[in-house]
């Protein structure tokens, strides 16, 4: 087993310059190369007759080599052997370019067989490279009729993949069947399994369609089940530790009876799972999901009452710093009534005053602290932190998530998280934490009136625009990420605003926020933006505009075609706070489908299930938890949507072994352990 574990390196023929290049298609170790599956396959079964090939088409022909010659083309251009081939209904030219070696192997009479791309040329129908064997000879067995499509780079070509696999695999054979296997024996017969190496033989050189598919049964089911019974165990592990327990129902109760609305239903109930879990005595892992404005601060601030409750400190932690500041508004105006005092800590205090909110913080003094990373510096000391708040939405890093729960002693850990996901996926994408979900909104809240436009409405688009600011309102112009390029970025929004500015919205104040601003003048914007001395703020998305200003009522989104889904639902979420009617305005180039289908999407729902639902049918999982896809989640051939089927019957296998042995300590779970332990140490998570 352990060898597989090895770098491609140690195979013949691969040295440093192939191992980078190799990299760079995420091939790492053998086990990498095997598990580099064909993303598709050609079907080259069927022979045609010349006859009865039609332009354009691909395909496999047997044909009878007739006179050929070599020459160079256009002076020092590459090297062409042509030929013409022969069947019993036609003839055709075979141009091979560069190869000019092959007129020693080809010779008139030989028979080929070919496959390849037929076209039209001068002189009748023609092909050129195709791929060939030479019928009678001795390669004539190495024609694969199912024939793989890798992803490849261009410094990989599909021979030298093949040949490595091919050699792999070999060696492979030679061992006992036992020793390749992954998966427990039980499960391999319960589930009709095929064998591993029977399956990586025939997902990279499938002989029949049959093969191909109890191949991919077999290699779905494995990749569902490592990625499962590893996160299923890390969360075992979680519940062997001992934590905090905390009480503060009563406590907590009196904070929501102080709240200016009634919590809903949802909030109730997913504040009843939390206090559930931090009475137990193993640390919480929750994951908490509700749609944009769903109220999901008041349901973390009732944790954080718990916390203080027991005497405990609790730590929030906020992607940015208007966020943060934000929340530090929030919980100070809600808490800080009851007793319970509130700290920020961010990147852009000053020294003097970092330091000393640290000391408050040693000192517990401090019973909430709200922050950005600064929160988990190494200068952070807390006297006594049970429990920590991370906003999953903005993907801390699952390291840094673990710093700070190492600043306590495994202190209760919940997870916000605003990209709302159906329930059933949601249980398995965070197979390590339990799942509460907020699935009702606050009363009285009216939908976002939604409306995608092409770029030619444009002027039309902000003469509505001009109606609500004329109204009081306020609004926001989003303008999208420009590959990835923030400097691009910033010149795209500021052009924006100078020309808003200039033209449509002369008479109105457009204020610009963008990544690259400092922390000061960034909050001296939306300072501005919430008193409403600005009424059309313009902003770029790296800025998260996670700001509550109720007034603002009106979003249009420039280039809404190149978000996700999630993305402007989560956009549109900053709208439709207050009491009036919002709009929000897609504008979009000229799109097909599925783009146009996203679109009218957005225009007729509100609910952030339902969209991240459509988003999933069109797109996949890939596109819509695109940082989750990284180490362990990187699925090579299981998909969430597709394969629902078999990763059900993955929990529940994963499930009975877990609860027979949650520490997989027995004899017979030590080789299943001995490749979770790696999986992990090779993520790092
Ligand atoms: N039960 C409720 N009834 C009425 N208003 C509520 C209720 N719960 C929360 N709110 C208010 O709704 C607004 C949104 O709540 P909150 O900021 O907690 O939402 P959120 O889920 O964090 O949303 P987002 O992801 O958009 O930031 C706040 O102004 C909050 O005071």
């Amino acid at each position: 087993m352990e060898d597989l574990q090895a770098n491609i390196r140690s195979l013949k023929g691969v040295g440093p310059k192939k191992e980078q290049r190799f990299l760079k298609l995420n091939i790492e170790t053998l086990e990498d190369l095997l598990y580099h599956f064909p993303r598709g396959y050609e079907d080259r079964r069927e022979i045609k007759k010349i006859r009865e090939v039609e332009e354009g088409e691909k395909t496999s022909l047997e044909l009878q080599v007739h006179p050929l010659k070599t020459r160079r083309a256009f002076g020092k251009g590459p090297s062409l052997l042509q030929l013409v081939g022969k069947d019993d209904t036609g003839s055709m030219v075979i141009t091979f370019f560069n190869q000019p070696y092959l007129s020693q192997r080809i010779t008139p009479g030989t028979k080929m067989r070919i496959y390849g791309e037929v076209k039209r040329g001068p002189r009748g129908l023609e092909t050129a490279n195709p791929d060939f064997i030479l019928l009678g000879d001795k390669g004539e067995n190495s024609w694969q009729e199912i024939f793989p499509i890798y992803p490849l780079t261009k410094d990989v070509s599909h021979k030298e993949l093949v040949k490595l696999i091919r050699m792999l695999l070999k060696g492979i054979k030679e061992r006992a069947e036992e020793n390749f296997e992954n998966l427990p024996n039980p499960l391999i017969e319960e589930n009709k399994l095929c064998r591993r190496r029977m399956a990586l033989e025939h997902i990279h050189f499938p002989q029949k369609a049959k093969g191909l598919k109890v191949a991919k049964y077999r290699l779905v089911y494995e990749e569902f089940f490592f990625l499962m019974i590893t996160l299923n165990f890390k969360k075992a592990k979680v519940l062997e530790q001992q934590g905090t327990p905390l009480q503060g129902g009563k406590e907590v109760q009196n904070y929501l009876e102080t709240l200016p609305f009634q919590a809903t239903e949802a909030q109730k109930t997913v504040i009843g799972e939390i206090l559930g879990d931090l009475k137990g005595s193993a640390p919480m892992s929750r994951l908490v999901q509700g749609d944009v404005g769903s109220g999901k601060t008041v349901v973390a601030m009732a944790a954080l009452v718990a916390a203080a409750a027991g005497n405990t400190q609790g730590a929030m932690m906020a992607p940015t710093e208007i966020l943060a500041k934000q929340h530090y508004k929030t919980l100070s105006h809600f808490l800080e009534p009851l007793g319970i005092s509130i700290g920020l800590l961010t990147g852009s205090l000053t020294p003097k005053k970092k330091k000393r909110m640290q000391e408050e913080i040693r000192r517990g003094t401090i019973d909430v602290v709200v922050g950005t990373h600064a929160v988990i510096g190494d200068k952070v000391e807390f006297r006594n932190l049970s429990l920590v708040i991370t906003d999953e939405q903005h993907r801390f890093g699952v390291r840094q998530r673990k710093t700070l729960s190492g600043k306590g002693k495994n202190p209760h850990v919940l997870v916000m998280s605003a990209t709302p996901i159906p329930r059933t996926l949601a249980y398995i994408l965070y197979g390590d934490l339990e799942v509460s979900v907020i699935d009702q909104m606050p009363k009285g809240r009216k939908p976002v009136k939604t409306q995608a436009a092409e770029m030619k409405g444009r002027d039309r688009v902000y003469e509505q625009i001009k109606e609500e600011l004329n109204k009081g309102r306020q609004a926001y112009v989003v303008c999208p990420l420009i590959e990835e390029s923030e400097t691009l970025d910033l010149n795209a929004a500021m052009d924006l605003q100078e020309q808003l500015q200039g033209n449509m919205l002369k008479d109105y104040k457009v204020g610009l926020l963008h990544g690259k601003m400092s922390y000061i003048e960034k909050e001296q914007i939306m300072k501005d933006f919430t008193d409403g001395k600005i009424q059309v703020l313009v902003s770029t998305t790296v800025v998260e505009v996670g700001v509550d200003v109720p007034n603002a009522t009106v979003m249009v989104i420039e280039n809404a075609e190149r978000f996700g889904l999630a993305q402007l639902h989560q956009l549109r979420g900053r709208i439709g706070r207050g009491q009036h009617q919002s709009y929000c305005y897609l504008l979009h180039q000229k799109v097909k489908e599925p783009t146009r289908r996203r679109l009218e999407i957005m225009e007729q729902s509100h609910d952030g299930f339902e969209i991240s639902q459509k988003d999933l049918e069109i797109r996949g999982p890939g596109e819509l938890f695109g940082l989750r896809q990284h180490g362990i989640y990187n699925l090579k051939i299981a998909n969430f949507f597709q394969h629902q089927k078999i990763l059900q019957k993955v929990q529940q296998d994963v499930k009975k072994i877990l609860l027979e042995d949650p520490g997989l300590e027995l004899e017979k779970n030590r080789k299943l352990r001995g490749i979770i332990d790696q999986k992990l140490q090779r993520y790092r998570d």
